[in-house]
């Protein structure tokens, strides 16, 4: 393959104290360290009103990170505005909080633009270009207009809404057509995929016209699912290394032999953190004998508090966390120790293997990592037990947890006794068969397979070869 050049909003730069990256970041990397390229991408720096600086280019080994400010109006129209209070809300099942505004929407595609001008004069003619996810939709459509006629493959990282709540977003046709024109769209799953099928038939934009072969605006394009996975095996070896790591060492300390219930999540309303602690709260109101038994640790870092929905929730979740903990504590038992720091994964891997029981119900999530994670850092002979939500796309994958819709919160609160209470020997044979399938389908496996489809030759649909056999 050619050279590769990665686009995301944000970039994992390697820094000088050798921070562990996250799955994501590694898998890129070792694309680009193989094929040699470019990660550009914004700094998460705003240069106030003023136009931005020339790209910051970095040199590590094979691959050059290129980075840009964005103005401040930028940072608030193109990022806190239209991808985090538009597209985010709309592809999370959010119409209630969905905030449409032009101005933001302008901003949007302006910086799109921006990143494209600023992109185009590092890209040469056999360059393969991989885009990441919901902020940059329109830069393909950017990249073509100047003349590019690269390989362009996107990957989105969250879901795909059906039809019908699409369309509630005023410029959804302009965000398909965005869409085709790249060369591959790959989705996180097949029902994302199906969702996005099903919003060109419906809005009449253009056609399956074979398997995941896709036309629409003059274009031939192909989708796929690929679920998007971790650096299991590598993970795995974090866990069994934290045991000894002295953050980890205080927590199972500091929990006295009680069961230990965790979850970790972005302070994000798609995660279900409220549904969550109603959920426990009811599973010890069902459960009495678990009272003082068990502790639940919600790590939860704050997240994009410039957006008024974010910013919100972080006090109701505070509130409600405080509320239970007055209700139901003893001056010996906290029930729920609530963390608004991030902690790094190394010792997160370690605090997972203590969980009796992962807990992972977002109301809706492209893939869900945590999830993933939670499974990998287990130790295989006394296992936890995963409680998943069915509407995170790593459902799809790990048959082995227990399923739940995490709006019934007594079906949770079930999910959480059935899970304490589970057998050893059906707690590893779930865990077994999960494990497996996150070592064979890594972030690593995931990443070749996309670029492997992105830089094949597009199969043309079946009516079209008949066509060409006829003289
Ligand atoms: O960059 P932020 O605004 O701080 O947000 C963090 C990331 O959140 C989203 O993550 C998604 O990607 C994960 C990996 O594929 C997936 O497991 C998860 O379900 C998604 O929500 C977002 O898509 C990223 O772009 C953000 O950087
Ligand atoms: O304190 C924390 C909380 C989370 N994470 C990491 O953040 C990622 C979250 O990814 P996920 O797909 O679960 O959700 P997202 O935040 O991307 O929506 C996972 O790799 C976690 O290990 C972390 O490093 N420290």
């Amino acid at each position: 393959m050619s050279r590769l050049i990665v686009i995301s909003n944000r970039v994992s730069v390697p820094d000088k104290k050798g921070t562990a990256a996250g799955g994501l970041a590694v898998a890129l990397r070792a694309a680009l360290e193989e094929h040699g390229g470019i990660w550009m991408g914004w700094s998460g720096n705003s240069s106030g009103d003023k136009e931005p600086e020339p790209l910051v280019m970095t040199d590590h080994g094979n691959i050059t990170y290129a980075l840009t400010d964005l103005t401040q109006t930028d940072v608030e129209e193109y990022y806190h505005g239209f991808a985090n209070r538009v597209l985010w809300p709309i592809c999370h099942y959010r119409l209630d909080l969905a905030e449409y505004g032009r101005k933001e929407m302008d901003g949007y595609f302006r910086v799109n633009r921006f990143f494209a001008h600023r992109l185009a004069p590092l890209i040469k003619p056999d360059d393969v270009i991989w885009v990441h996810d919901y902020h940059l939709i329109p830069l393909a459509a950017e990249l073509r207009q100047m003349g590019l006629k690269n390989r362009i493959g996107f990957f989105l990282h969250i879901p795909w809404p059906p039809a019908d709540v699409l369309a509630i977003m005023p410029v959804h046709q302009e965000i398909m057509r965005s869409l085709s024109a790249y060369d591959l769209l790959g989705f996180q799953t097949d029902h994302d995929l199906e969702n996005f099928a099903s919003c060109l038939k419906r809005e009449e934009i253009g056609d399956e016209i074979g398997p995941g072969l896709f036309s629409a605006h003059g274009r031939t394009f192909r989708g796929g699912a690929y679920s998007i996975g971790i650096e299991t095996a590598a993970f795995a070896d974090f866990a069994r290394k934290a045991a000894s790591h002295s953050m980890v060492r205080k927590a199972r300390q500091s929990i006295e032999g009680r069961d230990l219930i965790i979850g970790v999540d972005r302070l994000d309303y798609s995660k279900g953190i409220t549904q969550r602690i109603e959920a426990f709260e009811r599973f010890l109101g069902d459960n009495p004998a678990y009272q003082r038994r068990v502790t639940y640790l919600q790590v939860t870092p704050k997240s994009r508090s410039e957006v008024p929905e974010y910013e919100a929730m972080q006090q109701a979740v505070a509130e409600q966390a405080g509320r239970v903990n007055g209700a139901i504590g003893t001056v010996d038992w906290v029930p729920i120790r609530y963390i608004n720091r991030s902690i790094s994964r190394p010792v997160l891997a370690g605090l997972y293997r203590l969980g009796k029981i992962g807990l992972v119900t977002p109301l809706r999530d492209g893939m869900n990592l945590v999830a993933k994670e939670y499974v990998a850092a287990q130790d295989p002979d006394d296992p936890g037990v995963l409680v998943l939500s069915r509407f995170a796309g790593a459902a799809r994958e790990l048959k082995g947890a227990l399923l739940v819709n995490p709006y019934d919160i007594e079906g949770t609160a079930n999910a959480i006794a059935r899970g304490l209470t589970m057998p050893l020997e059906e707690r590893q044979r779930r865990w077994q068969s999960m494990m497996d399938h996150l070592l064979e389908y890594d972030v690593v496996r995931w990443c070749n397979d996309f670029l492997k489809d992105l830089t094949e030759e597009i199969a043309p649909p079946v009516n079209q070869v008949t066509l060409r056999l006829v003289p």
